[in-house]
């Protein structure tokens, strides 16, 4: 963090510190691969440009204040302490790793209480920020929405009231811990952070069934979101299977039934795991045939390489038979994201981490968990949301009782200062930002009728829907970037935003265009798209292979099974094909 020599305006010593150390927005496979380039989503690029400290010195106390969003935060030292150094790291009173219910949920008790918590959110280990109520559409069972709520709506509010309290959000990945040693250490992709307590809610990740041939088909034909990719072209119209008899399976079998022409559910046992209502939707839908005692083998491609069938074995008979289907769908369970705490917290022997019974202490000292990384029997938003509110009122308790505690007043703020920083945080992410504006325009076009009717205008940098992506596509002189999205699809959320503020940094050198491909079938298809969000670019009518490119950028092969896992930035990406 830059910290500038601090200026003394109206008895507060400034020293502006923003955040903003990176124009970094890294790529990120997560289910789709469309021609060379795969499923991109962006990191919390944004998330580091949110934050401005200043201290200052008022009736000899040294106060350190955060500027963000709504609330000046104040910490208070007594003026004997010693003041800390602006390059000596802090430690923080609380880190809490993981973005789904638990993870907000202990977030905003947390900053309820003072503690300013530091909160890793995820990027791309652990399934997407937001976590799994991401990948769904509509939660009907969590408290306070009679007419339900989508997954991605209800993690939405959770964030936005975490922020609203304090909470400091970072999109990063938690790459390792170290509670071996107090205070404990957390490095994440981009810092790493010391604080006196942790709490682990990093949820779970989507189980694969390792067919044989599965990396050779996934995002091919075989999936594990039907929600992100349900209303591709591939699967429209098709019959298709699911594999699984939970909650999940049952309910990517009748989300599937919108598009498809016929759906199977494929059930290992001689009964269903999921709970009653949604058994008894599945065993009611004439379009949805279930398969009992049913196992997965492999699947099978046809002349032309694509998914054509499934091989299955009839556990009661021992017989093995093709049923002739176009997509796969993973719908069998989650493992606990606890790799980061292996060999420094106790996990059972599935990985889930121990809690002492009707707590969420873990076998460290000041070391929480929460949600379902620790819970193999609930796993509801609910008793996350619950045991995310267990970990961070522990944490108090733990930090009260051994001393450790610094509170960080939450102060609502209309001061003048607040308006003033606003603009210097302003003024200090243009400063950063990486290229001036083209000092010319581009001359605007004049309207055509057909434009005006379509509200189409070239000049603009952002447009929507097929009709934008053809004009571009044949009249744009500039690099076209089109986002394939779809209204269920929880990722597509995430990236939106993100890949938005990337764009408005290249303003007049891209277009970008986004599609709806539920409402621009046609040329979803015709693009080759598997699933969602898929990026693409084009310049002078062709698309761009990025991935030879990416290779090329970082000087290493960095496809690992046809994805991008650990891409280099879009950022860098459009660098280099704007110069
Ligand atoms: C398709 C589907 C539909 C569902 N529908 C419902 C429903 O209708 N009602 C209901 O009650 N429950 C539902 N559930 C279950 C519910 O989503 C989970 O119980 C709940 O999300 C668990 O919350 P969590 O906070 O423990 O973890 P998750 O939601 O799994 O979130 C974990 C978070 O941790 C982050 N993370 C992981 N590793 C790291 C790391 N190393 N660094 C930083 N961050 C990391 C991830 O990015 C993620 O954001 C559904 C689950 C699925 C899969
Ligand atoms: N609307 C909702 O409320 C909702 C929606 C989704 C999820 N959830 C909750 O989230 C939690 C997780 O649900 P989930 O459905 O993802 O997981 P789950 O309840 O663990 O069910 C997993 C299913 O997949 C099967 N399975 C596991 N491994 C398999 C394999 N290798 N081959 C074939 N089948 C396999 C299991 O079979 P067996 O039964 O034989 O073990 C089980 O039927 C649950 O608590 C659930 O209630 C709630």
């Amino acid at each position: 963090m830059a910290t500038t020599t601090p200026k003394i305006t109206n008895g507060l010593a400034l020293g502006i510190g923003s955040t903003v150390n990176s124009h970094r927005a890294a790529s990120m496979a997560t289910s789709s691969l469309s021609y060379a380039l795969p499923t991109f989503l962006l990191k919390g690029w944004l998330s580091r440009r949110r934050a401005v400290r200043f201290d200052s010195l008022v009736g000899g106390r040294l106060t350190r204040h955060r500027v963000n969003s709504s609330v000046v935060r104040v910490r208070a030292t007594a003026a004997s302490e010693e003041q800390p150094s602006s390059s000596a790291p802090a430690v923080e009173n609380l880190v809490i790793i993981g973005s789904g219910p638990a993870g907000y949920t202990a977030a905003i008790y947390a900053a309820r209480a003072n503690l300013k918590p530091v909160v890793f959110e995820g990027y791309q280990v652990g399934g997407v920020p937001g976590g799994q109520l991401m990948t769904t559409t509509e939660v009907e069972n969590f408290p306070g929405f009679p007419d339900g709520i989508t997954g991605p709506d209800l993690m939405d509010r959770m964030r936005r009231q975490a922020d609203r309290w304090g909470a400091e959000l970072f999109q990063e990945d938690v790459e390792l811990i170290d509670v071996k040693d107090s205070p404990f250490t957390v490095q994440s992709s981009e810092r790493k952070v010391k604080c006196h307590s942790l709490i682990v809610a990093t949820g779970a990740t989507a189980k694969r069934l390792n067919l044989p041939r599965e990396d050779e088909f996934w995002s091919r034909g075989i999936s594990a979101c039907a929600i992100c990719d349900g209303a591709s072209p591939l699967f429209k119209g098709q019959v298709l299977a699911v594999v699984g008899g939970g909650d999940t399976a049952t309910e990517e079998a009748l989300y599937l039934t919108k598009y498809a022409r016929h759906v199977h559910l494929l059930i290992r046992r001689d009964q269903l795991r999921a709970s009653k209502a949604m058994q008894d939707r599945v065993q009611n839908n004439p379009n949805i045939t279930l398969h009992f005692n049913t196992e997965t083998v492999d699947v099978v491609s046809n002349t032309k390489g694509q998914l054509s069938g499934i091989l299955l074995k009839k556990l009661d008979t021992g017989e093995e038979f093709v049923l002739e289907a176009k997509g796969l769908f993973y719908g069998i369970g989650h493992s606990p994201n606890s790799q980061l705490l292996e060999g420094q917290v106790d996990l059972d022997s599935t990985g889930y981490l121990l809690v002492e019974e009707g707590t969420a202490k873990t076998s460290v000292e000041g070391v929480f968990a929460a949600g379902d990384v620790q819970d193999h029997e609930w796993r509801q938003a609910i008793t996350a949301a619950g045991s995310g509110c267990i970990a961070a009122l522990s944490v108090e308790r733990y930090l009260t009782s051994n001393n450790l505690l610094i509170e960080f007043h939450q102060i609502e703020t209309k001061l003048p200062v607040f308006a003033h920083l606003s603009k210097m945080q302003n003024a200090s992410i243009d400063q950063h930002s990486p290229k001036e504006k083209p000092k010319t325009e581009e001359p605007k076009k004049e309207l055509t009728d057909r434009d005006v009717h379509e509200g189409f205008d070239i000049s603009l940098t952002k447009h929507k829907g097929q009709y934008a992506l053809r004009k571009l596509y044949h009249e744009s002189p500039r690099l076209i970037c089109v986002l394939y999205t779809a209204p269920t699809c929880g990722p597509c959320r995430t990236l939106k935003p993100i890949l938005s503020k990337v764009i408005d940094e290249f303003d007049q050198n891209v277009h970008f265009v986004e599609i709806d491909i539920e409402e621009d079938q046609e040329i979803a298809e015709a693009a080759g798209i598997m699933g969602t969000p898929c990026v693409q670019f084009f310049k002078n009518k062709e698309m761009l292979r990025l991935s030879l490119i990416l290779v090329y950028i970082q000087g290493k092969p960095i496809l690992y099974h046809g994805l991008i896992p650990h891409a280099y930035t879009t950022h860098l990406i459009l660098d280099f094909w704007l110069h």
